[in-house]
C-alpha cells in the first residue's frame, strides 16, 4: 500500500511564506519557484493503479519521490507503512522504471540484468540466472540476451528497463510511462504482463495515454498542474463526461469558431466537419446530439474544466 499525505514539491527558488496568506497567497507562492506538486493526497491499495496526466503534470516528480530519488518539499509518504526517509528499506521493497532509463551500452542484456540482480541482493548465481531467463522470455528479449545493449533498438532498451524493474518480484512496482517507444503488439503484451504481476501487489503506472489505463487498471488518479484532480474507479472518470459530449456535422466556419480545447475529434466528410466536442451546451447553429462519454472523454472533460479555471484566473489578474 502507498499512502501519500499532503505531498508538495518545488523546484528552484526558496520557500518563503507570503506575509498575508489570505491575500492571493497561492499566486505569490507560485512566483517563488516552480511547484511541480501541490498538496497531493492519495491512498493506493492493491492492484494496478494508473496515474494519468498531461505533460508536465508532475507524474515523474511524484514517482521519483516515491522511489526515494528525490525528496519532497513538504508532506510525507509511506510504502507498506515505511516512511520514505528510510530509503534503503524502501528500495528493497520497490522496483522502479524511470522515464529516462540509462543502460550500460557495453554490457549484454543478460550481463546488465545479472548486475542489477546482484545489486538487489540476489547472491546465488543460479537463482539469478533462472530469474533472468524467465524475465528475458516474458519481455521477448531472449534472442538478444547475449548481444551488447548498444545494438538494441529503443523498444528493446525499454523492455530491458522493465525487466530490471521486475527483478526480485518487488511488492511495489513504480513504472513511469512504461509503454513509450513500444510498438502496439509489445504494448499489449507488456500491459498483460503488468496485470499478471499486479496480483497481490501494487503497480503504479504513469501515462498520458488513456488506453494504457483503460484496459488494465482498477483505479486511477488524474494529476494536472501538480494537483490531484480526481481519484477513484475508471467509471468515475468516465462519468465526468456525462451529458457534456456532443457529436454532429458542422460547417467549416462553425468548426473554426470552436474553442480548440473543446474538440475531441474531427473528420472531414462530404456533409461537412464531423466533430465530437465537450461543452455544457454547444454554441453552434448546426444540430449536435449528446453521446455517451468514453473514458477519454471523461478525462478531457476534467482537463478542460481545469483549463477553463486557469484561464479564468489569468483573465482576472
Ligand atoms: N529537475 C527539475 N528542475 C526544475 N523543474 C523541473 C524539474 N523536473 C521537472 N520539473 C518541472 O516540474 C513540472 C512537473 O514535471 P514532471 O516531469 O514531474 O511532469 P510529468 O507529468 O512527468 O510530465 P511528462 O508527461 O511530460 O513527463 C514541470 O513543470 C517541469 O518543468
Amino acid at each position: 500500500m502507498i499512502q501519500i499525505n499532503h505531498l508538495s514539491k518545488k523546484y528552484g527558488g526558496s520557500w518563503k511564506a507570503p506575509r498575508d496568506m489570505n491575500k492571493n497567497a497561492e499566486a505569490q507562492v507560485y512566483n517563488r519557484g516552480n511547484w511541480a506538486l501541490h498538496d497531493v493526497n492519495l491512498t493506493i491499495t492493491e492492484g494496478m493503479v494508473g496515474l494519468l496526466g498531461p505533460n508536465g503534470a508532475g507524474k515523474s516528480t511524484l514517482m521519483r519521490i516515491l522511489s526515494t530519488l528525490s525528496t519532497p518539499t513538504s508532506g510525507e509518504a509511506f510504502i507498506n507503512g515505511v516512511p520514505l526517509h528510510k530509503s534503503e528499506d524502501i528500495r528493497r521493497m520497490i522496483g522502479y522504471l524511470p522515464q529516462q532509463f540509462q543502460v550500460y551500452p557495453q554490457l549484454t542484456g543478460a550481463e546488465f540484468l545479472d548486475y542489477v540482480a546482484a545489486m538487489k541482493g540476489i547472491s546465488d548465481k543460479r537463482h539469478r540466472k533462472v530469474e533472468i531467463d524467465k524475465l528475458l522470455e516474458q519481455l521477448n528479449l531472449q534472442d538478444k540476451a547475449r548481444k551488447k545493449i548498444r545494438t538494441y533498438s529503443g523498444g528493446m532498451k525499454r523492455r530491458l528497463g522493465i525487466a530490471q524493474a521486475l527483478i526480485g518480484s518487488p511488492q511495489v512496482l513504480i513504472v513511469d510511462e512504461p509503454t513509450a517507444g513500444l510498438d502496439p503488439e509489445e504494448r499489449v503484451r507488456f500491459r498483460n504482463l503488468l496485470t499478471r504481476f499486479s496480483l497481490g501487489r501494487v503497480v503504479l503506472l504513469s501515462t498520458h495515454i488513456v488506453a494504457d489505463i483503460e484496459s488494465n487498471c482498477r483505479q486511477i488518479a488524474v494529476l494536472d498542474q501538480g494537483r490531484v484532480r480526481m481519484s477513484g474507479e475508471l467509471a468515475d472518470l468516465q462519468a465526468l463526461g456525462q451529458g457534456r459530449v456532443w457529436e454532429g456535422v458542422l460547417t467549416e466556419q462553425e468548426y473554426e469558431m470552436l474553442d480548440p480545447l473543446s474538440v475531441v475529434s474531427t473528420r472531414r466528410t462530404e456533409e461537412g466537419m464531423l466533430c465530437k466536442i465537450i461543452a455544457d451546451i454547444p454554441n453552434v447553429n448546426s444540430q449536435m446530439k449528446r453521446v455517451n462519454p468514453t473514458l477519454e472523454d471523461g478525462y478531457l472533460a476534467l482537463l478542460s474544466d481545469g483549463a477553463l479555471g486557469r484561464r479564468g484566473v489569468s483573465s482576472d489578474a
